[in-house]
């Protein structure tokens, strides 16, 4: 666990990350990357394979050192990278003894209820538990530390669908009863609804897209009509246009706290959930558009 910044004073925001930027040798891994995330937020942090995501968690969590810009979380920070590092030798009550020794604020009642939630078994070496159980003991240690923002390397990655779930939830339990905020990477993005209140989206080292998801969705309908190039509705900026056989659909940005606009028939409109949101914004880095 580290700290990587003292609170300057009592603030909603718990990281501020202002025209961060990371390079690798004369790579740019991640530029310009502005934001401000809420306290008691889950947020998800998604983006295609090599986005930046790792190199963003890293530089949040103070592993990284930037080379622009800066990064500010308030409070205590636990990092939870993609490989879930436990001793091998070790039991999980071993690690939590650890967690106990090297942290100083631990919960040994929160760190340990996460386990036997899952029920994960206490004495066997972690060598010998499973992925799946592997990753529970690296994210009881992170939990039993108290922090004030819990940063998770993709940590549904290796858990039954089941498991992935109950995790999603437990984070969920945590942040109400603890006021903690969680970042967290996942390419799962179809499990993020009802979990991921915040989104960050990363393309190519860059912020794509960010903010609060319930004002991201509302600002954007998906409008299915007769196969056709020309929109029913005026002026309004096209994210995604998708043409099948007789069919034609279309992802619309609404203009700032303008109402869905009125679509007449044969067209229809349906709102946009967040796994469509993020694959038309990831589509359209893809394609190299600028939507
Ligand atoms: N140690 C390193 N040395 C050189 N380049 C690196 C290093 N680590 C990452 N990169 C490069 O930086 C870019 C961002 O990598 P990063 O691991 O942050 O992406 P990511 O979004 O986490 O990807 P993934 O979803 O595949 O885990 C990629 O182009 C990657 O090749």
């Amino acid at each position: 666990m580290r700290t990587v910044f003292e609170p300057s004073c009592a603030t909603a925001v718990a990281v501020r990350a202002q025209e961060l930027g990371k390079r690798y040798g004369n790579q740019w891994a991640l530029r310009d990357c502005t934001f401000e995330l809420p306290q008691g937020r889950v947020a998800a942090l998604v983006g295609a394979n090599g986005a930046g995501k790792t190199t963003l968690m890293s530089v949040l969590a103070s592993l990284l050192k930037a080379d622009e810009g800066s990064a500010h979380a308030v409070g205590r920070v636990a990092f939870v990278s993609q490989e879930k590092p436990v001793y091998r030798n070790f039991s999980a009550a071993d690690m939590l003894r650890l967690g106990a020794r090297l942290n100083i604020v631990w919960d040994q009642t929160r760190a340990v209820r996460w386990l036997e939630r899952f029920e994960i078994p206490l004495d066997r070496a972690c060598g010998k538990l499973s992925g799946g159980q592997h990753a529970q003991v690296a994210f009881a240690l992170a939990i039993g530390s108290r922090p004030s923002v819990l940063i998770l390397d993709e940590p549904l990655a290796n858990l039954d669908p089941l498991a992935r779930r109950e995790v999603s939830q437990e984070l969920l339990s945590e942040v109400a009863e603890t006021g903690m905020t969680v970042l967290l990477s996942t390419h799962v993005v179809a499990e993020l609804g009802g979990v991921a209140d915040y989104l960050l989206l990363l393309a190519r080292g860059r912020l794509l897209s960010g903010g609060d998801v319930d004002d991201l969705l509302a600002s954007h309908v998906f409008i299915t009509g007769p196969r056709s190039e020309v929109l029913p509705v005026a002026s309004s900026a096209v994210l995604q246009a998708r043409h099948h056989d007789n069919q034609s659909t279309f992802l619309l940005r609404l203009p700032d706290r303008q109402p869905r606009p009125f679509v007449g028939r044969p067209w229809s409109q349906r709102a946009v959930t967040l796994e469509d949101y993020v694959l038309a914004q990831l589509q359209s880095t893809r394609k190299g558009d600028d939507a």
